[in-house]
């Protein structure tokens, strides 16, 4: 069974007096299998975000379902609902989405701590994250005292405490500069190794080309895939700038 199973999915947005319908995703299916690093790219306004939003259960489409490891999300009960996006989900944003007023290691243990563990348990759990991911000097640290790179690290930390099942990352890189962006990327890749499913929307060519599989939509719907394979990651980064092309310039629907 795959660890994502997407669809027939379908988004329309209703504007909020009744008159207009944008029609943001119009057939979407694809899985992801557990351990895989997939990343979604497509033109602005192609439905990436609102696609995020419907794998985080943030949305309901309007068609289709979505099963995460054989769970209907559209099944989940309202008040069930955030318990299961902090124990199945992992969040990574391009703004990084730290409260300012919490230390590293504070923002780290939010999930956790809303999920009532044990402080032991917390800090059991934390080092070894902290550790991989460059930090531990740093948890004591408010967001404010710390670089973009290294907000971005303990966000990533925030979204691995909690061994969820899928991360899901909207622009991680965004927000970053060349040299944060490819530490970011080797992490997203050692995190991967280690066995953590993870699916990225991303603008960025050198972001997905470190992916080992990218998905590309456009018109609503899964235009092309491409899997990495053995290729190097300047291979892949051609493969990409290449079948961008294909999708701007108005080619046919060939996944
Ligand atoms: N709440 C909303 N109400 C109405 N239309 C919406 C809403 N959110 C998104 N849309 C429309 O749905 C389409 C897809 O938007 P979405 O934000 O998912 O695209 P995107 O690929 O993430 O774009 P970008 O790369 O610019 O972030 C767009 O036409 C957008 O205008």
């Amino acid at each position: 069974m795959a660890l994502l199973d997407v669809k027939n999915v379908k988004k329309i947005y209703t504007t909020r007096f009744g008159g207009n319908q944008v029609e943001a995703l119009h057939n979407v299916s694809f899985s992801v299998e557990a351990g895989e690093y997939v990343a979604i790219m497509g033109e602005s306004g192609s439905g990436k975000t609102t696609l995020l939003n419907i794998l985080a259960a943030l949305d309901k489409p309007t068609g289709g379902k979505v099963y995460l490891k054989g769970n209907d999300l559209g099944k989940i009960r309202e008040k069930e609902m955030a318990a299961f996006r902090r124990q199945n989900l992992g969040f990574v944003f391009q703004d990084f989405n730290l409260l300012d007023t919490l230390t590293l290691k504070d923002n780290i243990f939010l999930p956790l701590v809303l999920s009532g563990k044990k402080y032991t348990e917390m800090e059991s759990r934390i080092a070894p994250i902290a550790e991989q991911l460059g930090i531990s000097k740093l948890l004591n640290k408010y967001p404010y005292e710390v670089s973009g790179g290294q907000k971005q690290r303990a966000a990533i930390a925030r979204a691995l405490i909690t061994q969820p099942q899928l991360i899901l990352a909207d622009e991680p890189s965004g927000a970053l500069d060349s040299r944060s962006t490819d530490e970011l990327l080797g992490l997203f890749n050692a995190i991967n190794d280690n066995g953590q499913t993870i699916v990225m929307v991303t603008h960025s060519v050198k972001a997905a080309s470190t992916a080992k599989r990218v998905l590309f939509i456009k018109d609503g719907e899964v235009f092309h895939q491409l899997y990495r394979g053995n290729l190097t990651s300047d291979e892949m980064y051609q493969k990409i700038t290449d079948t961008l092309t294909v999708l701007t310039t108005g080619g046919e629907h060939r996944e």
